[in-house]
């Protein structure tokens, strides 16, 4: 086995000791849990009537108490494209269960929202606090106590964040994540990027844009970019939550099939009662988390993860910073380019060699831990291998030596780039992350004057105007989780890519988050702290110079300090009302920064 690669192992050893007391807190908790906690055996028969009423054919095992009772969770709606297949599973996932003598129940379902529908939209500005909606959510349907393990349905963006946190205050039982898949190919990424830089151009109309969206957005199954629902499936795969090669079969497919089954029978094998017994709070410890964060940053990962990473981590007693990110990602070299970071999808990326050829290079390389607790029961290395159907059965294949495609994967020796995707920069205004993987090397220091606006809109109105055609450093504050919710502004994209490609210098800095498929503008993004409370972004004026360096680690406003420390912030825009947005006040309120995850849940519950 090669030896763990030294900043990898400091790293692991650094998370391990800041975590040390709050762990010891955690592990305690899931112990008394599983000793003492609300168990079926221990409901009162009132209880547990309730809980096998209308359970049917599975009454009396529910009743007797004997086998494992699946809790499900299910994210189900028709609004996520990924989420769409999950209607069938229950159905299916009860029968799987039933054929290992176990039983299964939805235990309750959780929100999902779909950040297509929601993105440049109000309902964006919830996204980020429905993360702990669903985490709440989990928390209700898990709480009846009727359940020896857990499984998971959900793929996209805030909602594998949400399960996981919720869940990991259950981690006493076991759980497993059962993905759907992405969607087959449609129009090409990049040719709905470049018909919608056309439309922001004014050189095709709305017909044109909506036709091309429809290509591209066509069917059942997650949309094909490499945004965060893709990155949920590649970091559950990299902590050995899922069966292996899970991640990206096609929804619909017998393969698909054959592995939830898999999945089923195999969380009936790891319950507190057999003799593997393989909790979540224990597979998810400092090694996984780490191993998520390298995943990330070798396949050029969502920059969403660098605020929900640290709160599903919070959620296992594990502290994890925006250092560990920085610091992993001048050892974790870019191994994979997918869209937007390169020209193929996921289902290109998943026929070049997938999730195997990525396990097995960073593991070979030193780069992942392999000795974690998966929930297969087997080691890290051996989940690179490939699923296939013989028949009926299903198989595990080892992946062939391909001659793989080196325009979507790099081996860690001749990788895409040296150091992962994601930088911390800092400087006067705070910390931010900036997300290199889809951005030229030419254009990852730039400096300019900057344009200052407190609305995503503003910045269009400004573009349309033509009041931005020249080198400039996009300002957008009050975007922060305190200030309204912490948005994508992922609308932004087209705009300054079309400034970008006029020649001009451009770059975005905000308090606020960019979508997993933002990629080609530079940007410093999550700011921290924000511009409500004080943070300094909230005193950047018209004309200052901006200058952000991901190869320096910098980001700073050119000013004197004692002008920019005498300068008063630019006062905040008034709470938003409407689209339900109100009634998620006190989660803006008392959330903490988006280092720590953005979470007022997790302030509050002292975690
Ligand atoms: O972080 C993400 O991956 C995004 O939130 C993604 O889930 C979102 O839906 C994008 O908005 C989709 O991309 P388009 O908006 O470009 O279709
Ligand atoms: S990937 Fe994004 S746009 Fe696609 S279904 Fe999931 S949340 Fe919606």
């Amino acid at each position: 086995m090669t030896e763990i690669h030294p900043e990898v192992a400091a790293v692991t050893d650094r998370v391990i000791e800041r975590s040390r007391q709050t762990r010891r807190v955690y592990l305690d908790l899931i112990e008394r849990e599983r000793e003492g906690g609300v168990h079926r055996p221990t409901l009162a028969c009132g209880n547990l009537a309730h809980g096998f009423a209308a359970a049917g054919e599975d009454k009396a095992a529910i009743r007797a108490g004997r086998s494992m009772n699946i809790g499900i969770v299910t994210a189900y709606n028709d609004m996520l494209s990924a989420h769409q297949p999950y209607g069938r599973y229950p159905d299916q996932i009860k029968v799987f269960a039933r054929e290992r003598g176990a039983t299964a129940q939805v235990a309750g379902g959780t929100p999902a929202m779909c950040d297509g529908v929601t993105q440049g939209q109000r309902g964006m500005e919830l996204s980020l606090f429905s993360r702990d909606t669903i985490a709440l959510s989990t928390a209700v349907a898990l709480s009846h106590g009727m359940f020896d393990g857990t499984a998971l349905l959900g793929i996209c963006d805030k909602i594998v964040p949400g399960l996981m946190i919720g869940a990991l205050r259950f981690g006493h039982l076991p759980t497993i994540l059962i993905p759907a898949g992405p969607m087959p190919s449609g129009l090409a990424n990049k040719e709905k990027q470049r018909i919608r830089q056309l439309y922001a151009e004014g050189k095709v109309g709305r017909e044109d844009l909506l036709e091309s969206e429809a290509a591209s957005y066509h069917g059942a199954g997650t949309c094909t970019f490499y945004g965060t629902a893709n990155s949920n499936q590649m970091m559950m795969d990299v902590m050995g939550l899922h069966m292996p090669g899970a991640s990206f079969i096609n929804p619909g497919t017998k393969l698909r099939q054959a592995v939830t089954r898999a999945a089923i029978h195999r969380l009936t094998e790891i319950g507190a009662d057999g003799n593997d017994y393989r909790p979540l709070g224990r597979c998810v410890d400092e090694k996984a988390i780490v191993n998520a964060v390298v995943g990330l940053l070798a396949t050029g990962g969502s920059t969403n993860h660098a605020i929900h990473l640290p709160a599903i981590a919070r959620a296992a007693g594990i502290v994890l910073d925006w250092e560990d990110f920085d610091r992993l990602s001048g050892a974790v070299p870019l191994i994979a380019r997918v869209y937007p970071n390169g020209a193929g999808d996921v289902n290109h990326f998943h026929a070049a060699g997938g999730m195997s050829f990525v396990i097995a290079s960073l593991i070979d390389a030193g780069l992942l831990h392999d000795d974690i607790l998966t929930v297969s029961g087997a080691r890290l290395r051996d989940h690179a291998r490939d699923p296939k159907l013989s028949g009926e059965e299903l198989v595990y294949e080892d992946a062939p030596e391909r001659s793989y495609d080196d325009t979507m994967l790099r081996t860690p020796a001749k990788p895409f780039q040296p150091d992962g995707g994601m930088r911390l920069v800092k400087g006067n205004l705070g910390r931010a992350t900036f997300k290199t993987s889809a951005v030229e090397e030419s254009r990852r220091t730039i400096e300019a004057p900057a344009r200052v606006f407190s609305d995503q809109d503003e910045v269009l109105k400004a573009f349309k105007a033509g009041e931005l055609e020249r080198d400039v450093v996009v300002v957008v504050r009050f975007q922060g989780p305190r200030a309204n919710g912490m948005p994508e502004l992922h609308k932004l994209t087209p705009p300054l890519g079309v400034l970008q490609d006029r020649g001009h210098k451009v770059a975005l800095v905000t308090d606020g988050r960019m979508s997993g498929a933002s990629g080609k503008v530079p940007a410093a993004i999550h700011l921290s702290p924000e511009a409500i409370g004080g943070g300094p972004i909230a005193k950047i004026r018209d004309g200052d110079i901006v200058r952000l360096s991901a190869p320096e680690g910098r980001l700073e406003v050119l000013v004197d300090a004692a002008e920019l420390a005498a300068r008063e912030g630019a006062a905040a825009p008034p709470a938003a009302f409407g689209t339900g947005r109100e009634l998620f006040a006190f989660m803006r309120h008392g959330a903490d920064g988006a280092e720590q995850g953005g979470s007022a849940m997790l302030a509050a519950a002292g975690l």
